[in-house]
């Protein structure tokens, strides 16, 4: 699913205006209409207060027309307009009068003096501002929005949680509604998936609206929403006259004493990821644990005993994966920089790797063509340097990656891969997730699907999105807390199968989840 910007959501309704021949009031309608059938199917004409501010835009406009059709229906509607301007839109207007006409008179906020009482059984709505909010709300719209956030309703908001930018960082993180559910119009907004501002998005759906879909899919975006139906085209499905030989060997490099565990992580995702063959090259103290915990993985030893001092071997891997557990040793970062100097062999990067990297950048510029680099965002720093928010972070993290050629998988709740200047923002996973070794079971996965011939890109997107869909099948059984790495590699299996279940909802409503409960992609 695509993720737009502002301009080309207001280009999209421009062109939608003119092929289909319907006027803006129109489309604002379709949006209402999708707005009311989401609540009326939920709420069934419950008589919970429904409290609907409504600011002098077309954010505002959707909330007044969405007021009417709550009134036609019988719902006890209070509706409020926050009068932060003297400019109002045309469709606010409209649907201001459609309002009046049927005797409803909406209630007019001018300053924090004229603050309502919230009941907490009520539920807000909340379309003050939409994405056009293009500088800081006035204080008293900022203590009308801490009003709300404070009156414990359920609040929902109409596009996009109130007083956040969609292209920018927040300036006042107090005067940001709190949204428990958001309903996008069309699409889900970039700000959702990054950790500063998406905290404030509990739960989102999008609403198509019907802009026009050939429009939708000729314009290029900075960023895409990975969800099944964007991976199932690129999978590839096992032939019966093929062999292991067809599915490549993958090479996971790593361990030191008391680390070996982290190599039999990946190493044992590699293999459930699909790789025909996979050794593990560990030091010396590796090769009984690995041996005897992992009979499918070939080991192969490095001369020193508690970490690698030395890399060689005489396999010919597709791919390595590279990093996990390695430790900081001096001998053990100069033979793992001597080695990605030389290879021409893809690697896939993670942990104690990417700090080599980080600590000797002229090793980036050998990187060989086609590999991953999966830091978490403690070794993303290391890497880029700090940056002053989010939206700075995802700029250095998109030039890393163009200037080195890289995938650069930047991992996160949201993680985004980067690469040839695109986010690819991932739909699935959850906090039980942020567990030790889960990222070395990342690593082999995509080393895994690497290895069976899948580029790089394509790897990472596949193994991104199956690692969070099996931690979500995992907690499904256990929660969050109780989630181990190990739970990951071995739901894998479930990830693939769900990739081919029948949707239960088509892809444009498909809705994510940033607190408790997990995604639905
Ligand atoms: N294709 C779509 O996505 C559609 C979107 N619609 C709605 O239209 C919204 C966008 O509407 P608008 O462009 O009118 O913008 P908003 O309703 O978000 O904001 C209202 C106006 O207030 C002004 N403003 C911005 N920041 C302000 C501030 N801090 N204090 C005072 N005034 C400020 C701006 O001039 C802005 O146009 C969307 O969020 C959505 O709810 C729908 O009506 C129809 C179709
Ligand atoms: N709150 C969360 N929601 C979704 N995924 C998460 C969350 N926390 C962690 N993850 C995922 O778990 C993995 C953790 O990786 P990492 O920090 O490298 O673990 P480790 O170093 O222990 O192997 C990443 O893929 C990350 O995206
Ligand atoms: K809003």
């Amino acid at each position: 699913m695509k993720i737009f910007n502002a301009q080309q959501i207001y280009d999209a309704d421009k062109w939608t205006i003119q092929r289909q021949g319907i006027s803006s009031d129109e489309l604002m309608e379709r949006a209402a209409m999708q707005l009311f059938n989401w609540i009326h199917s939920r709420l069934q004409g419950g008589g919970t207060p429904l409290y609907i501010f409504c600011g002098i835009g077309n954010n505002g406009g959707d909330g007044i027309a969405l007021a009417r059709h709550l009134v036609e229906h019988g719902y006890h509607v209070m509706p409020f307009v926050v009068n932060y301007s003297e400019t109002r839109s045309k469709d606010f207007l409209h649907n201001m009068e459609r309002l009046k006409e049927r005797k409803v008179w909406p209630v007019f906020l001018n300053d924090a003096d004229d603050l309502p009482e919230i009941p907490k059984e009520a539920i807000v709505i909340d379309a003050i501002f939409g994405i056009g909010l293009n500088r800081p709300p006035a204080d008293w719209v900022v203590k009308l929005i801490q009003h709300i956030n404070g009156s414990q309703a359920f609040t929902l908001s109409v596009d996009i949680p109130s007083g956040m930018f969609v292209d920018r960082p927040v300036a006042d993180y107090n005067g940001v509604i709190q949204a428990n559910f958001v309903l996008s119009i069309q699409a889900p907004k970039l700000v959702f998936f990054l950790p500063e501002t998406g905290r404030f998005v509990n739960q989102w759906q999008a609403l198509d609206i019907g802009l026009d879909p050939a429009f939708l899919a000729e314009m290029s975006t900075d960023f895409e929403f990975i969800t099944k139906y964007e991976l199932l085209p690129a999978y590839r499905s096992r032939e019966r006259f093929t062999h292991k030989g067809h599915y490549g060997h993958t090479l996971v490099i790593g361990g030191s004493l008391g680390k070996i565990g982290a190599v039999a992580l990946a190493s044992k995702a590699a293999l459930k990821a699909g790789a025909g063959l996979v050794s593990s090259y560990v030091p010396q103290c590796g090769l009984v644990p690995l041996q005897s915990q992992l009979p499918e993985a070939m080991v192969i030893v490095d001369q020193g005993e508690g970490a690698i001092t030395n890399i060689k071997f005489d396999v010919a891997p597709t791919v390595i994966a590279m990093g996990m557990g390695l430790g900081t040793d001096d001998n053990t970062k100069k033979t793992v920089g001597d080695f990605i100097e030389d290879t021409e062999i893809p690697v896939v990067l993670d942990a104690d790797g990417v700090n080599i990297l980080a600590q000797k950048p002229e090793l980036l510029l050998k990187l060989p063509a086609g590999s991953v680099l999966t830091p978490h965002i403690g070794e993303l720093k290391r890497l880029l340097g700090d940056w002053g928010n989010d939206f700075e972070k995802c700029e250095k993290a998109k030039n890393f990656s163009l200037q080195y050629d890289v995938v650069l998988v930047m991992k996160d709740a949201y993680t985004i891969c980067w690469y040839k200047g695109r986010g690819y923002i991932n739909s699935t996973g959850n906090p039980g997730m942020a567990t030790a070794g889960s990222g070395d079971v990342l690593a082999g996965i995509i080393a895994g699907f690497m290895s069976q011939g899948y580029d790089a890109l394509t790897a990472a997107l596949f193994g991104v999105y199956l690692h969070g869909s099996s931690g979500d099948i995992a907690v499904e059984g256990m929660g969050y807390q109780a989630l181990l790495a190990s739970d990951l590699v071995d739901n894998l299996g479930n990830a693939f199968l769900a990739l081919f279940e029948v949707p239960q909802a088509p892809p444009q409503e498909s809705g994510g989840q940033n607190g408790q409960g997990g995604n639905q992609a």
